[in-house]
């Protein structure tokens, strides 16, 4: 069983009002004061006009009731969750609006990012793009980024095969990863930054599995060996370990769909958990 997850540092959230920000106490004034009458002390409203005094041509004047049911309107529209409406404006207008769009609450609510590595071929994309699907995170697989932002910084000829510019990698995907909830899927770990992530899975395959998955990919010599090694020394597991958190650092196994299946109800339990203790 996975661990309960550690209450996260948080990533970097970006904050501060932005743009048209609505200033409760600007509406406060301006609606419930009639031009050129002295401001309330306390409270919503105005003083009422004596019941014998003419009733005054123009505009209806505002009254208590009216003002409120203003408010409660501009409230609804304006208030998104976590506005600088204040506690106090709220109850002052009434119910506080209790629909808030259940989409832009999810939105708005913390999620998880979860790192999935391990040795080339031990299926971290199979996993990865299952997960983001089923929890309704959003998948990075930091291989097909490099190549479609060509973020590379040389060719290795040994290998056959590009050099990821990692500083690169980081600075695309920190705007991404500050927000939350992204699969990053990728062979490697020590380059990211360690707050990014709440969770860490190293996938584990045997020998024989993986030697048989990379030769069917076309892996042959040097490059096979050299992949086949990297797994036997755990050495993704040993770069996550020295990275992160220990307890963050989790292996699975991933020889067979049954394995594939129970990492995914695992790691499903672990995110909803992880929901309900951070939002
Ligand atoms: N749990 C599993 N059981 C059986 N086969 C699997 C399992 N996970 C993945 N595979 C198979 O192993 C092969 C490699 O999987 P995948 O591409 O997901 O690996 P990867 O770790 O993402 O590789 P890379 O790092 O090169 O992108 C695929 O053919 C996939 O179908």
């Amino acid at each position: 069983m996975l661990g309960r997850p550690r209450c996260p540092a948080g990533p970097r959230r970006r904050s501060g009002a932005g743009p048209g920000t609505w200033c409760p106490g600007t509406l406060c004034a301006s609606m419930l004061r009639g031009k050129g009458e002295p401001r309330c002390s306390g409270g919503l409203g105005e003083r009422s006009a004596p019941r014998s005094a003419p009733v005054p041509a123009g505009p209806r004047p505002l009254t208590r009731r009216r003002g409120v049911l203003r408010l409660r309107r501009l409230l609804a529209v304006r208030a998104a969750p976590g506005s600088a409406v204040t506690p106090s404006l709220r109850a002052a207008a009434g119910k506080a609006p209790a629909h808030v769009c259940p989409r832009r609450r999810a939105a708005a609510m913390r999620r998880p990012n979860v790192l999935i590595t391990g040795t080339p071929g031990v299926g971290k994309t199979t996993l990865g793009k299952e997960l983001a699907s089923r929890a309704g995170l959003s998948y990075v697989n930091v291989g097909d980024l490099a190549r479609e932002g060509e973020l590379y910084e040389g060719f290795d000829e040994e290998y056959g095969c590009p050099i990821l510019d990692e500083d690169r990698v980081v600075d695309e995907l920190e705007d991404r990863m500050s927000e939350g909830g992204v699969v990053v899927d990728y062979h490697g770990c020590d380059f990211f930054p360690e707050r990014w992530f709440h969770i860490v899975f190293v996938l584990r395959t045997e020998n024989s599995c993986l030697y048989d998955r990379l030769e069917s990919r076309g892996y042959t010599g040097k490059k096979l060996q050299d992949n086949i090694q990297c797994e036997i020394f755990q050495t993704l597991y040993e770069e996550a370990v020295s990275s992160y958190k220990k307890e963050i650092v989790h292996q699975l196994p991933s020889n067979t769909p049954e394995d594939l299946e129970r990492n995914l109800d695992q790691i499903m339990q672990w995110i909803e958990q992880w929901m309900k203790d951070n939002n």
